[in-house]
């Protein structure tokens, strides 16, 4: 679990975080939506310490980030999966050797060692024979499952993804999707996913954090989103007529059920 009291971060005159204190849940995939601008990139980069906030704690499980020391840091990073926008390979490696970066960097196991666990992460994304290709090689979903494995090859039990479906189209974002979803039950990572995407708002977002302005606005899962009454959250997610239609349409469902 990861645990956010009272966080601000300001760029010179402009406040971007403003008392953002949240949860973020272990097993789940915890979304954070907003629209541009809102801060979610900034609030991602705070928590892994690529930013640091001027007030406010971060906890992971016990471990207090902010008051941690760089060894004490480099440590934890070892825990912490990272799947960056635009999937962010190395061109000039190829596939086995980009997941098998991680490590190289941080482990002391043996050639030997590094490449099954290559192999059994690469077949956990379903991505067999891929091995010896170069990024250049291969289409924008496999590309963001090579990006994938090499986020989980360590074992994280965090794992963070900016925008995992930018660039990608509908069925492979459903895929990519489904795999960290199904990642995260199994190895019970608490992941955190900024995202425009509202198919994965329905489908994974398990607990979604609606950022408005650099501050929290509205929290809950898919389910509640259909029912809630929020103005600012109804007029950012169900912006178009189609959106709206599909909100009634799911209201209708869900009182069927009952
Ligand atoms: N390094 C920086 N220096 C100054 N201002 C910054 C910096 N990084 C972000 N900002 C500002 O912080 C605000 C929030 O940006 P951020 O990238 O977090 O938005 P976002 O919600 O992730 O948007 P998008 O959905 O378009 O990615 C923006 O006004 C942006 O200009």
């Amino acid at each position: 679990m990861i645990t956010v009291k009272n966080l601000y971060k300001s760029f010179g005159e402009k406040t971007v975080l403003q008392d953002v204190s949240t949860e973020f849940e272990e097993g789940k995939c915890n979304l954070i939506i907003g629209s541009s601008g809102s801060g979610k990139t900034v609030f991602l980069k705070c928590l892994v310490g690529l930013f640091t906030p001027e007030q406010g704690e971060i906890f992971y499980d016990d471990l207090s980030f902010t008051t941690l020391t760089t060894p004490e840091r480099k440590a934890l990073r070892q825990d912490i999966g990272m799947l960056f926008q635009g999937s962010a390979l190395f061109d000039s490696m190829t596939v086995e050797q980009n997941v098998k970066f991680p490590l190289d960097m941080f482990t002391k196991l043996s050639n030997a060692e590094k490449l099954k666990r290559v192999n059994e992460t690469l077949d956990r994304v379903n991505l067999k024979d891929a091995n010896h290709k170069f990024p250049s090689e291969i289409s924008g979903g496999m590309m963001k499952r090579v990006a994938l494995a090499r986020a989980i090859v360590l074992n994280p039990k965090y794992l963070f993804c900016d925008e995992p479906n930018s660039g990608l189209d509908p069925q492979t974002s459903m895929v990519i999707d489904k795999l960290i979803k199904d990642i995260t039950t199994e190895f019970n990572i608490t992941t955190v996913i900024n995202t425009h995407d509202m198919n994965s708002v329905m489908e994974i977002g398990d607990n979604i954090l609606y950022m408005y302005q650099g501050h929290p606005e509205w929290r809950g899962s898919s389910n509640d989103i259909i029912f809630s009454d929020n103005e600012k959250l109804n007029k950012f997610i169900f912006a178009s007529e189609f959106l709206q239609d599909a909100k009634e349409m799911r209201m209708i469902e869900a009182r069927k059920n009952k």
